[in-house]
């Protein structure tokens, strides 16, 4: 049984980058990350633009200027302007190449066909320059850079509609049990709701990762090692959850060695999480987690996570960890470290009762895990302890 700093450090190095592309529609894109510098095939903005409701000036030394037309947003036409001369213009509108400032109309009085502005104003005066965001041909977006809601504004502001964006990992989950119904179905005698596949698809989606394939095996060895042949072939991440402790109708662990999977470790001095298994098929990376609902999803936020962050080429591989103040005690049974259920809030924290691997009502409340060293036999009220910030 190894510690779970041996078994984060024996993830991480076993990790790596999937550096493909794909194209990805630009309001598909969200929360991808450029493969390469985007260029512009525009200049933003395309034309000088008036960024005022006004008046549009061929300036001169006087205040006074002759109105000769108007430019609404949208118009093509040019209008020649002399010295002394105006348009009336609006915001977003091309201003005339022959005018050099436009007057916000709140400073301008009219009288017919003359207006008369409130002071002297620079050259270029509330005018947008043409490519004042960037020039056409020049890098809009560089490589690596994850697109927010802004930059798909932006980017479509340029009319680029498709980028190259780093393939996200195709991730298998694999539910092993003869005791799993689908949620929706009546409960039969032994039977329990099939609730791992869809809380873990749960939790990549939070993580904005969307190609997930679902696959379901009952306690058989040969149906266990077919389908498990297939999650591995076809993904570069596999996720199982139970059948990997002891009993009798634990297949998947022989059924992974039949599979050649290299074992990186079995085992891990932890509570909960006990059997976690991480192997490596090729460029696959297995993870066996344990089939309680709660030890699942404590390996899949501790482990999983940071395979799935070098995945995605990431420098940040693991979850954010705080120090917090306990505003309640806890009394830890035996000696494996754990991984506590908790609700942080403001630099507290408080430990939930019902830290058991099975169950799933506590951990629904929560939004930390309070890490338990295995020398630490209880936390104390006030006690500074160390907690993950879950992203949820
Ligand atoms: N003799 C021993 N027995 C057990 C040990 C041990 O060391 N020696 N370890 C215990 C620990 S710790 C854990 S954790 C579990 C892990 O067992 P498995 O990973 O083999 O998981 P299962 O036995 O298949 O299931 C455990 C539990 O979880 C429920 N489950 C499974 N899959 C799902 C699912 N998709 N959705 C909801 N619930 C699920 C399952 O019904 C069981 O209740 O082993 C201990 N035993
Ligand atoms: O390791 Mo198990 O997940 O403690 O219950």
């Amino acid at each position: 049984m190894i510690t779970i700093s041996e078994a984060i450090t024996i993830v991480k190095n076993n990790g790596h980058p999937l550096q493909q592309a794909t194209l990805k529609k630009v309001e598909k894109a969200g929360g991808y990350q450029l493969f390469e510098d985007i260029l512009s095939p525009i200049n933003m903005p395309p034309f000088r633009q008036s960024a005022m409701d006004g008046y549009a000036v061929h300036l001169h030394d006087d205040l006074d200027y002759e109105l000769v037309g108007e430019v609404k947003a949208g118009d093509g036409h040019t209008i020649e302007l002399n010295k002394g001369e105006a348009v009336r213009i609006f915001t977003g509108a091309a201003v005339p190449d022959t005018a050099n400032a436009v007057m916000m109309q709140e400073k301008v009085e009219t009288n017919g066909q003359n207006i008369t502005i409130a002071n002297q104003i620079p050259l270029e005066h509330n005018i947008r320059p043409l490519g004042e965001q960037v020039n056409s041909g020049g890098i809009a977006l560089k490589k690596g850079t994850k697109l927010t809601p802004a930059a798909i504004g932006y980017l479509l502001s340029l009319g680029i509609t498709e980028v190259p964006v780093f393939k996200k990992p195709n991730i298998a989950i694999v539910t092993t049990g003869n005791e799993l119904i689908a949620p929706g179905q009546p409960l039969s005698p032994g039977k329990i709701y099939e609730s791992n596949s869809k809380m873990l698809l749960a939790a990549l989606y939070n993580l904005k990762f969307y190609d997930v394939t679902l696959y379901n095996v009952e306690d058989d060895y040969g149906k266990t090692v077919k389908t498990l042949k297939k999650a591995i072939d076809d993904n570069d991440l596999v996720m199982i959850t139970g059948g990997i402790s002891v009993g009798d109708y634990d297949f998947v662990g022989t059924a992974l060695k039949e599979l050649k999977v290299d074992e990186l470790f079995y085992k891990v001095k932890q509570k909960p999480g006990k059997p976690l298994f991480f192997g490596k098929k090729d460029d696959t990376q297995v993870f066996a987690l344990p089939g309680n609902p709660a030890a699942a999803l404590s390996c899949f936020y501790v482990y999983v996570y940071i395979a799935l962050q070098h995945l995605m080429s990431r420098e940040d591989l693991e979850l954010p960890r705080i120090k917090a103040k306990a505003i309640n005690s806890f009394e830890k049974k035996g000696d494996r470290p754990q991984f506590l259920k908790g609700i942080y809030n403001n630099g507290n924290v408080e430990i939930l009762d019902g830290q058991n691997s099975s169950m799933l009502q506590t951990f629904a409340l929560s939004n930390a895990l309070i890490f338990v060293p295995a020398e630490v036999p209880k936390i104390n009220n006030n006690d500074t302890v160390e907690v993950i910030q879950l992203p949820i």
